[in-house]
C-alpha cells in the first residue's frame, strides 16, 4: 500500500505510522505495540469515580464521558491504541431492544429472541440511531493526536447468544438449539446480526476509528465443522462490509484454539488468541498473511512482577518469528487487577521490544 492509498482518517492524524498500525499491516516497528482488552473500566479508580452513579448504557451515550473514560488508560498506562468505550449491547440497545447491563451480571434482555416473529425486534441501525457514538469519536480522534482509536463490535454468534439466552450463559444451550433445531431461522436471524454490525462498525470507521475489533467471545463454544458452517458466513459478512475502508480487521474469540484458522480466513486482518495457545503454534494455525494479537493471560498480573515479566517474556519470544505482533491480554482486564501492573507490563513490552 503506498502513502496515497493510506485511509482518509489516518492520513489526517498521522495515525497511520503507528506502531500499532504497522503491526496490524505486518510491517517493521519501532517496538512491539501494546493495548489492553477491557483497558477502561474498572480496574481504574478514575474510571469508578467517574461512573458514580451513572448506570453503564447511559455512561455509553453520554460523548463526554465516553471521551474522557477512554481517554483515562491512554493517559495513564501509554498505551498504543485507545479502544472506544462502549459495549457490544449498545447497537442493539440502540436500534430499540429492551435490554439492560446489570452490574457484575451482564448484558440482560427483557425478550429474548427464539421465534420468528421475535426477529421483528432487529431493524437495521442508522447513523442517526448512535449519533451519540459519532460526535464522541469526533472529540476522541482531536484528543488522541496520533494514537489510533480501535473501534468495535460484537460478532453475530455472541450477540445472538445474549438475544437467545436472554442474559449470560454457561453453556448457551438455547442458542445451540436454535442453530440445530431450526437452520433457517438462525441464518436469517444471524444475517440481520452482521448488517447491524457492519453499520455500528461503519459509523465508527467514518467517524475516524483507525481499525476494528470484532468480539466473538463466545463462539470457543463451537466445534469447527458447526462454526463453518453456522458462524462465518455472517462474520465474513460483517468483515467484508468494511473491507473497503482499508482499516485493519481484528477478530477475537476466548477458547478458539480449534477455530483460529477459520476465523483468520473469516476475512480478519490480525487474529487475536486467547492464553491457552502459544502464538508462535497460532501462526501455524492461522497460516501466512495475518498479523496475531494477544496473549497473556490476564490472571498473570495479579502474580508478583517478575513473575508476570516472566510471561511476557515468553510470550515476546513466541512471537519473534510473526509477521506482525501487537501485544494484548488473552481476554479482557479482570475488574480487580492493580493498574500498577498494567503501566508496568506496557514499559516491560517497550524496553524489551524496543529495535
Ligand atoms: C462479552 C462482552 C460484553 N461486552 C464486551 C464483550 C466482548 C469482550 C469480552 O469478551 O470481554 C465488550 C466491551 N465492554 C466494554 C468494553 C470497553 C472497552 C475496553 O475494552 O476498554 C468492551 C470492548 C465495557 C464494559 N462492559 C461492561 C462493563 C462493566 C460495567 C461497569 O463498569 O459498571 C464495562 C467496563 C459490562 C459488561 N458487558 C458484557 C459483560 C460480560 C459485562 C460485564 C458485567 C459485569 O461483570 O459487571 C458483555
Amino acid at each position: 500500500m503506498s502513502a496515497n492509498d493510506e485511509p482518509a482518517g489516518q492520513q489526517q492524524t498521522g495515525t497511520y505510522h503507528s506502531a500499532f498500525l504497522k503491526a496490524c499491516r505486518r510491517e517493521p516497528v519501532p517496538h512491539t505495540p501494546v493495548w489492553f482488552m477491557r483497558q477502561a473500566g474498572r480496574s481504574l479508580p478514575e474510571y469508578r469515580k467517574v461512573r458514580e452513579g451513572i448506570a453503564m448504557l447511559d455512561s455509553c451515550m453520554r460523548p463526554d464521558l465516553v471521551t474522557e473514560i477512554t481517554l483515562q488508560p491512554v493517559r495513564r498506562h501509554n498505551v498504543d491504541a485507545a479502544i472506544y468505550f462502549s459495549d457490544i449491547v449498545v447497537p442493539l440497545k440502540a436500534i430499540g431492544i429492551d435490554l439492560d447491563i446489570k452490574p457484575g451480571i451482564g448484558p440482560v434482555v427483557e425478550n429474548p429472541i427464539r421465534t420468528r416473529a421475535d426477529l421483528e425486534q432487529l431493524r437495521a441501525l442508522e447513523p442517526g440511531d448512535v449519533s451519540y457514538v459519532t460526535e464522541a469519536i469526533g472529540m476522541l480522534v482531536r484528543e488522541l493526536g496520533s494514537t489510533p482509536l480501535i473501534g468495535f463490535a460484537g460478532a453475530p454468534f455472541t450477540l445472538a447468544s445474549y438475544l437467545i439466552e436472554g442474559g449470560p450463559s454457561r453453556n448457551h444451550e438455547r442458542t445451540k438449539a436454535l442453530m440445530y433445531g431450526d437452520p433457517q431461522l438462525w441464518a436469517d436471524l444471524l444475517d440481520r446480526l452482521a448488517d447491524i454490525t457492519a453499520a455500528f462498525l461503519k459509523v465508527q470507521i467514518e467517524a475516524g476509528a483507525s481499525a476494528v475489533q470484532l468480539f466473538d467471545s463466545w463462539v470457543g463454544a463451537l466445534a469447527p465443522a458447526d462454526y463453518r458452517r453456522s458462524v462465518m458466513p455472517a462474520s465474513a459478512k460483517v468483515f467484508r462490509a468494511v473491507e473497503d475502508y482499508g482499516v485493519p480487521r481484528i477478530h477475537f474469540g476466548v477458547g478458539t484454539g480449534e477455530l483460529l484458522g477459520l476465523m483468520g480466513e473469516a476475512g480478519a486482518d490480525v487474529v487475536g488468541v486467547d492464553w491457552r495457545v502459544p502464538l508462535d503454534e497460532a501462526a501455524r494455525r492461522v497460516g501466512p498473511g495475518k498479523a496475531l494479537q494477544g496473549n497473556i493471560d490476564p490472571a498473570v498480573l495479579f502474580a508478583p512482577r517478575e513473575a508476570v515479566e516472566t510471561k511476557a517474556r515468553e510470550v515476546l519470544d513466541a512471537a519473534a518469528g510473526l509477521e506482525g505482533h501487537v501485544f494484548n491480554l488473552g481476554h479482557g482486564v479482570l475488574p480487580n487487577t492493580d493498574p500498577e501492573a498494567l503501566t508496568r507490563l506496557v514499559e516491560y513490552v517497550h524496553e524489551q521490544s524496543a529495535r
